[in-house]
């Protein structure tokens, strides 16, 4: 794992929440992107080495829209970099983590992503992250 590439928020309402973090943090978002693959809009904003993404779920049984029903807003995910996402989830699986997906897929931000199930990491979910080159 290289780094934390970013940390995931779950939130309802995604202008106020861009608004919030705006003011929270002194600066626009540099992306806002539909993933329509997730079901999810996001957003992220640089904070010195990392970045913090805001999630918004677009449909009922997108993964945010089910967190939120059930836990409501709130953090979501830690991401991590890594430098060959192949490897690392060959290794997480030889080391008993359940994977998510069974290959990689396309995520927002020009990466490649994976997750890990939160049983397997004391109740965190766990995104893996690869810069598409
Ligand atoms: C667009 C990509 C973007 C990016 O950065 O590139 C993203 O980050 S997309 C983020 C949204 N997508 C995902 O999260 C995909 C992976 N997630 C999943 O496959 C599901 O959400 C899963 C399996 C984590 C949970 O599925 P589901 O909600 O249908 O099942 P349960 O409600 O039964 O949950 C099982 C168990 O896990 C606990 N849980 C659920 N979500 C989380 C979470 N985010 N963090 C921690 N724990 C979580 C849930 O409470 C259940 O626990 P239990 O003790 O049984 O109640
Ligand atoms: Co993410």
């Amino acid at each position: 794992m290289l780094n934390v590439e970013h940390i995931g928020i779950a939130v309802k309402d995604f202008s106020q929440a861009n608004g919030l973090y705006f003011r929270l943090l002194g600066v626009e978002p540099y992306k806002t992107e539909h993933v329509e693959s997730e079901g999810v809009n996001t957003s992220f904003f640089r904070v010195g080495g990392t970045k913090i993404e805001l999630l918004e779920g677009t449909t009922p049984d997108s993964a945010i829209s089910k967190f939120i029903e059930k836990r409501g807003e709130g953090i979501h995910h830690i991401a991590f970099e890594v430098e060959d996402i192949l490897k690392e989830m060959e290794r997480l699986k030889s080391e008993g983590f359940i994977l998510l997906n069974d290959a990689p897929k396309k995520g927002a931000d020009n990466k490649l992503v994976c997750f890990v199930h939160p049983k397997s990491a004391n109740g965190v979910l766990i995104e893996l992250t690869q810069e598409i080159r």
